[in-house]
Parts: structure tokens; sequence; C-alpha cells
């Protein structure tokens, strides 16, 4: 049997007294590229925010390889989006990447050598270890999204959590950052990602779910092919256009 990496149990949360989740359940197995598809409004930034300890739930359970709490939270490896970063502030690749070992180091640490090591790694699994030095203003938005993915690889993360990494890039910087994802789960890394490209997610994913404040479908891309939960997650009609794209279709 696969072994389960990250399992949420019972999740509810609430925020400013309404409920925003309702008893979320899902399991990412090892290796596993798994997509979080759901509207606006889902709940999908909640979730990932509670996951990273951000965000206290009311009820439930969130485990990382078997840890709960801070030290769970310790083994994700968080991907926030592109807009997310300040891309104008002047410092090397490298120092980004590096800038995801500071909850390891400790804001007065400096980094030494073992920690340069790991952030050369970490650039060399997303194959942009020649732009080390160069500053992260002169980098594509592909570029960009690689050097986050490695500053999450540094810590050597069991599961790797992204918000939205295909926002904002074209088809081919899409396909190449596919096949990093390929690449990293055939390695054994897990992937956890959000994102309202559903056929994107349904060519791509092993396992998606369906969000919309709890969850109404999980499954392999080939398991969603009804497309009743379609139009309750996404609250289309059934002559929505969106159903056609997805293969979702009455036979
Ligand atoms: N701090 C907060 N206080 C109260 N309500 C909040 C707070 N943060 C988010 N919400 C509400 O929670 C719901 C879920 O928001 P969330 O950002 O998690 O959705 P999402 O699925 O990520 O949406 P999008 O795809 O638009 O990014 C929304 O109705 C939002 O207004």
């Amino acid at each position: 049997m696969s072994e389960v990496v990250l399992d949420i149990r019972d999740l509810k949360v609430v925020l400013s007294g309404r409920q925003i989740l309702t008893d979320v359940n899902l399991q990412v197995e090892k290796g596993q590229l798994f997509g979080l598809l759901g509207p606006n409004g889902a709940g999908k930034t909640t979730l990932l925010r509670t996951m990273m300890g951000l965000i206290k739930p009311v009820a439930g359970t969130i485990s990382v390889q078997g840890q709960s709490g801070a030290k769970a939270a310790d083994l994700l490896g968080y991907v926030p989006q592109r807009q997310d970063v300040a891309w104008d502030f002047p410092i090397s690749v490298a120092q980004l990447v590096v800038s995801g070992l500071t909850r390891r180091l400790g804001y007065f640490r400096h980094p030494r050598l073992p920690h340069w090591q790991a952030v050369y790694q970490a650039l060399e699994r997303v194959q942009m270890r020649e732009f080390a030095d160069r500053p992260i203003q002169e980098l594509s938005g592909g570029q960009r999204q690689r050097i986050l993915i490695a500053r999450a690889l540094v810590t050597d993360p069991a599961i790797l959590v992204l918000d939205e990494p295909f926002t904002g890039l074209d088809m081919p910087t899409q396909e190449l950052l596919t096949l990093l994802f390929q690449k990293l789960a055939s390695e054994g890394t897990s992937l956890l990602m959000t994102t309202h490209d559903l056929t994107h997610a349904l060519v791509t994913c092993d396992q998606v779910a369906l969000l919309r404040g709890q969850i109404t479908a999980t499954g392999t891309p080939a398991q969603l092919k009804d497309p009743q939960v379609w139009m309750d997650t996404f609250q289309v009609s059934e002559k929505s256009p969106l159903l056609a794209q997805l293969g979702a279709v009455k036979c």
C-alpha cells in the first residue's frame, strides 16, 4: 500500500464567525501530484494556510508523515503565488533560495557551507543552478516560479504545497513546469497544488479533489467524469462549455 504523506481528517475552520471549511478529509500519497480545485471563495487558500499552521482549525487534524502541529508545518514546503513576492528586492537567486532556511537557522545565524550546498542542490533540482548569482529582478515568470520551488525544496520537505503555480504563465512554460512537477514526483516528493486551470489539472494530476467549503468529490481524473459534481461545485449549468472541455458530459 502507498504511504500517506499528508492526512487531513474532519477539518473544520471558522473565520469571523463564518464556517469556511466543513469536514474536509484529504489524503496525499508519496510521489503523488494532487490538484485541489474549486471556484473563487471555495476555501483553497484557507485550507493551505491552515496546513501551514497560520489558521487554527476549530476541529479536525492535519498530519504530515505522522507528525502534527508545528512539526507537520515544518515538513511542508510552501510555494506562494508569484505576485506575493517582492521581485524588485535587490538580492540574488541564491539569496532568495537560502531564505527558505530562515525558520531553521533563526534570523541571526548566517548560512554556512552545508546550507549553501543545500541551496545549490535545490537550484539543480529545478534546473536553475547557473542562475544562482543573477539578481531576482531579471528573471522571467517561469524562472521565478522555479526558484520559489527551489526555496521550498531547500528544507527537503515531505510535500510541496503550491498556490496557483500556473497563473500568468504561457503554454510552453506551463508545460516545462509540469515536466518539473512530474520529475519531482518521480523522485518521491508529493505535490499538492491549487489551480484554476481545470483542464490542465485533469491532464497532469494523478489525483484531484473538488472543494466548495467541503470536499465535493475526489478521485483520479478518469473517475471525475460525472457532470453533476462539476455543476454543483462550480455552479455552472449543464450547457456550460466547461463540461465539454473537461470531458464531463452525460453519455
Ligand atoms: N480572514 C478572514 N475572515 C473572514 N472570512 C475570510 C477570511 N479570509 C477568507 N475569508 C472568506 O473565506 C472564504 C474562502 O476564501 P479563500 O481565500 O480561502 O478562497 P479561495 O478558494 O482561495 O478563493 P480564490 O480562488 O478566489 O483565491 C471566502 O468567502 C472569503 O471571503
